[in-house]
């Protein structure tokens, strides 16, 4: 495939999709590509605070870490060429989901939620799927936020069954479709 690098937008890449679509992994191999500055805004949060997203959940509850992740959103959406992977929920509030749709491209990694549970099986960092039934919390997120993934995104992506480098190609491809068409409707 041609490096299709240097014809890309220069606008921010920003990450939405839920816990295990990637996102974070994602983000981190196209900015490498790209050789662009590369943000997590759950690492953001964390480092700021000097606590993990767990104790933070712990301590404040989930309000208190929507709070910090607007703040964070607000912030590091108003980079310009950045690539950023947002946290699961960062859709929730109407105030993210405007900020990332008007500073940049936003990506929804989709994915089925046989892979999100798969991808998340051992995990022990997020708060939310410490329950006895995982599964089902995952399905419901799922029914809440698909509308709102969808509402945000300019483009979708879908992860399963093809490796991270493999959508990381997709991804510069449709790009590439997008800026091809924005141009041609200037
Ligand atoms: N396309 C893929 N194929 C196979 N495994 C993947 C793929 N994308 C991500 N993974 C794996 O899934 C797990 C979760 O990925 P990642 O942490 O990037 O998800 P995330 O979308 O950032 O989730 P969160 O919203 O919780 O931050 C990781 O172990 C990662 O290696
Ligand atoms: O889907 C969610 O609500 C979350 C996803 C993670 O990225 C973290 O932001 C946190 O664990 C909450
Ligand atoms: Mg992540």
């Amino acid at each position: 495939m041609p490096d299709v690098q240097p014809r890309l937008t220069t606008q921010s890449i920003f990450l939405i999709g839920p816990m295990g679509a990637g996102k974070s992994t994602l983000g981190r191999l196209l900015a490498a590509d790209l050789k662009r500055p590369f943000y997590d805004s759950d690492l953001v949060i964390e480092e700021r605070c000097g606590a993990s997203i767990p104790w933070i959940f712990d301590l404040e509850g989930e309000a208190g870490f929507r709070e910090r992740e607007a703040q964070m959103i607000d912030e590091l959406t108003q980079q310009e060429g950045i690539v950023l992977a947002t946290g699961g929920g960062a859709i929730l509030r109407p105030e993210n989901r405007q900020h990332l749709r008007e500073r940049g491209v936003v990506i929804f990694l989709r994915t089925t939620l046989t892979q999100q549970l798969a991808r998340t099986r051992k995990d022990r960092h997020r708060p939310l799927l410490q329950t006895a039934d995982p599964k089902a919390k995952l399905a419901q997120l799922r029914e809440e936020r698909e509308p709102l993934y969808q509402a945000t995104a300019h483009l979708i992506i879908d992860t399963d069954q093809r490796p991270p480098r493999q959508v990381m190609m997709d991804i510069k491809q449709r790009l590439l479709e997008l800026d091809l068409t924005t141009l041609g409707a200037q």
